[in-house]
């Protein structure tokens, strides 16, 4: 059995892989107070027969080597996915392709084989919010990092010294206390953000992009976006099991 890992600064993602190719549905575990390693370390404890990992992550040096050596350890077969240049259907628009997180790049390879030729804008809604375009051909335009909505609202009220609080219940335009008002303010500047800044892109784009939302505030947002965006959480499954697949690890 294979494992997909998507090791992101809040949150390990998996799912399984099996040789016919099928996804069982995607789990996630917040790290929390706990450093990465040890959430890592859990999944191997909690799969011991599997043999290969298929793993995307967007942590230190330190967490990957100290990765390399566990899985080395307990005779588990480690693929690690950077950002390349040119891969899997897509041709990278950075400068310098390998410092593109390779959490967008999975994200992108899976986008591409969702939307056949059409161009796609993915969005990530994760401790970060990064929002990339990439033509029918492959060709990544670029794109744009945000701090994400919990991180957004934990950073006001760090700086504020503990004076504020925060609340997502019931968001409204017009709140009625400081809590809501951080929740809502946070919340409906990242809708209009993500609305202005497909806006934008898509006047650059060749044809109307399918816009994919995905991460771990997807469905929340979803719900106060325009119409016109698709939630896939387990977008990076995907990718990671088109990899898998070109690099034919479904069965060994
Ligand atoms: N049960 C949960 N525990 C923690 N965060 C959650 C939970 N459910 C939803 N979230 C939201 O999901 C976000 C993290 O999403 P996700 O797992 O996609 O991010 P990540 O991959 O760890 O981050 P990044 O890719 O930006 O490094 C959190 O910021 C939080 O707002
Ligand atoms: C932006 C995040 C944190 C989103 O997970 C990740 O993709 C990352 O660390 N990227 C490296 C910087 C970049 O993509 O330009
Ligand atoms: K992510």
């Amino acid at each position: 059995m294979v494992l997909l890992v998507d090791a992101g600064n809040s949150r390990l993602k998996w799912s399984e892989l099996d040789a016919a190719g099928s996804l069982s549905a995607q789990q996630a575990r917040a790290y929390g107070e706990r450093p990465a390693l040890a959430a890592f370390i859990d999944l191997l404890d909690a799969y011991p027969a599997v043999g290969h990992i298929i793993l995307v992550h967007v942590l230190t040096q330190l967490f990957a080597d100290s990765v390399r050596e566990v899985c080395a350890l307990r005779g588990v077969n480690l693929r690690m996915v950077h950002s390349v240049p040119q891969a899997y259907g897509i041709i990278s628009g950075y400068q310098n392709p390998t410092s593109l997180g390779a959490d967008r790049f999975v994200g992108l390879v899976a986008a591409r084989r969702l939307a056949g030729d059409q161009p796609c804008i993915v969005i990530d809604c994760g401790t970060a919010i990064t929002v990339d375009a990439v033509e029918g051909d492959g060709r990544h335009l670029g794109g744009l990092i945000l701090p994400g909505l919990q991180l957004s609202a934990e950073a006001l009220i760090a700086r504020a010294q503990g004076r504020l609080s925060l609340s997502f219940e019931q968001p409204g335009i017009f709140a009625d206390g400081t809590a809501r008002a951080i929740g809502s303010g946070c919340l409906f500047g990242l809708v209009g953000a993500i609305e202005g800044i497909c806006t934008r892109m898509q006047l650059a784009m060749s044809a109307p992009p399918l816009r994919i939302l995905t991460g771990g505030d997807a469905a929340h947002l979803r719900s106060w976006l325009h119409d016109g965006f698709l939630v896939q959480p387990d977008l990076l499954m995907h990718g990671l099991r088109y990899i898998a697949e070109q690099e034919a690890c479904t069965s060994c």
